[in-house]
């Protein structure tokens, strides 16, 4: 049954939310308060890099089931159903989420929501924010975390392991669990609360899990092991899982990061010593660390004036979404230490501070005294490794993804730096 609702938020949530209803046959109004955005989205130009994103949009604007429209107001009609918020989150500067974007929403449209809406927070947003904030609306709150990856959000959006939704108003949580009702997913139906945990306690999951094979990765490099073989060796084993296991420049992006510190900030503010989770985030940063370290060892000890040609700058491949990117974070570092930096990412163009950013691969090698590879994107596997050697002035690539071909490297007459696994160089492979 076609639905109506809106869809407060247009960025990587929202306008997944909001173009996959719609082709899910509800009718959506999407509100920004980004006018210029809201024009492109009108014309059917979507900014993020989003497999089948742009389609969905067209095909929605075409059916006119999809609507974009500036400001929260303007999405309201009189017979909205669901009104999901979609609207950032950020790390406050305590740690804690920031909630003043859901908290001026929710004030625009209090006086306006017809009865029977229900409010779905999709934003993340800390445990208890549900029932908080619920005084500032006559209209229930259901909070529906949204667990969509960049670079595959609707295709995660279309075929979701899970939905969940939470309010003290069963009812309200039930019609915002019907919206998925054409998809094949378990609905899990609970109170507000335990919502809105789920979103943190998986996020979170997620960034322990990656600490946990980055530190083991670290523990290879020393002692002889490879890490590839090793969480290949774990992943047989379905408790632990095939996925999420690869080490990298340490992990980041919009999301990990701030819900990280913001649970932090939850288990601190009721007295909870959540050891565990602090040294996950400290991993992470001695991860950036110990990259930092590898790259002024390949340029004999400091970068200071030495060229380095940087591959990668979106915190994964498949987004251009620099947000809290690792690899922005290394490349700032470099400079901050007097590095000349070339970067070239497949997904980014225009300018960066502080660095030359470059459309091709080859030219940001160029003269470079070291190569490091900080995003995973499948081309830089298949560059021609030997033009890459006559282009370099120095001859090691800090590999952080564990991307390439070692031995390929090797007869390039490169030295391959990977994270957790054996050197190879020319000639002979080397610990
Ligand atoms: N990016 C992701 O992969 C995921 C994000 N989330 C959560 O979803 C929320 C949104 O994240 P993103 O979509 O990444 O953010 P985003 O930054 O891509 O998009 C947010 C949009 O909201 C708009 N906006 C801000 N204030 C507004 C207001 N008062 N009225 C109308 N529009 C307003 C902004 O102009 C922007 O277009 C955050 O809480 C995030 O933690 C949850 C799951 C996945
Ligand atoms: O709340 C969110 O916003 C989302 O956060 C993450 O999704 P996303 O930020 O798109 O990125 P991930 O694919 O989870 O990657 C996060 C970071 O971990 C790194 N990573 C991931 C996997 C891996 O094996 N190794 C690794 O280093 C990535 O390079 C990246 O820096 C979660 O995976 C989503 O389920 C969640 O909805």
């Amino acid at each position: 049954m076609q639905r109506k609702i809106a869809v407060v938020g247009t960025g990587y949530v929202g306008l997944t939310t909001g173009a996959c209803l719609a082709r899910l046959g509800h009718h959506v109004v999407c509100a920004d308060i980004d006018t210029e955005k809201v024009a492109r989205l009108r014309a059917g130009q979507v900014d993020i890099l989003e497999p089948g994103l742009a389609d969905l949009v067209k095909r929605g604007l075409a059916d006119g089931n999809l609507e974009f429209v500036v400001g929260a107001a303007n999405a309201v009609a009189a017979d909205t159903e669901v009104l999901f918020l979609c609207v950032p989150t950020p790390m406050g500067a305590d740690g804690a989420a920031d909630l003043r974007a859901v908290e001026s929403v929710l004030a625009e449209v209090r006086g306006i929501l017809p009865a029977g809406c229900a409010v779905a927070t999709k934003s993340t947003v800390p445990v208890g924010t549900a029932d908080r904030l619920q005084y500032m609306v006559d209209v229930p709150i259901v909070s529906n975390p949204e667990f969509l990856r960049e670079g595959s959000a609707v295709g995660d959006f279309l075929n979701p392991d899970r939905i969940v939704v939470g309010s003290a108003d069963r009812a309200a949580a039930q019609k915002v669990g019907d919206l998925y009702s054409a998809l094949e997913a378990p609905t899990l139906v609970l109170d507000a609360p335990s919502a809105e945990m789920v979103k943190y306690a998986a996020n979170c999951f997620l960034a322990v899990k990656l600490s946990y094979v980055n530190a083991i990765a670290q523990l290879c490099d020393r002692v002889g092991a490879d890490v590839q073989a090793v969480t290949e060796g774990m992943g047989y084993d379905p408790r632990i899982g095939r996925s999420f296991l690869k080490p990298g420049p340490g992990w980041g992006g919009s999301c990990l990061p701030k819900d990280t510190t913001a649970l932090m900030h939850v288990a601190d503010s009721v007295g909870l010593d959540f050891g565990l989770l602090r040294s996950a985030i400290e991993q992470n940063a001695h991860q950036q660390a110990d990259v930092l370290d590898r790259i002024r060892q390949a340029c004999d000890g400091t970068v200071r004036g030495a060229r380095i040609g940087v591959l990668g700058l979106a915190f994964k491949a498949g987004t251009n979404d620099l947000r809290d990117s690792p690899a922005i974070r290394i490349a700032e570092a470099l400079i901050g230490e007097g590095a000349e930096v070339t970067a070239h990412d497949p997904a980014i163009t225009g300018e960066m501070p502080g660095m030359r950013l470059v459309d091709d691969p080859y030219e940001a090698v160029k003269g470079a005294i070291a190569v490091v590879v900080l995003t995973e994107w499948p081309e830089f596997r298949t560059l021609d490794w030997t033009k890459v050697a006559e282009l370099m002035d120095g001859f090691t690539v800090v590999d952080t993804r564990n991307l390439l071909d070692g031995d390929e490297l090797a007869h390039a007459g490169l030295t391959w730096q990977a994270i957790g696994r054996p050197v190879e160089s020319p000639g002979h492979r080397l610990r």
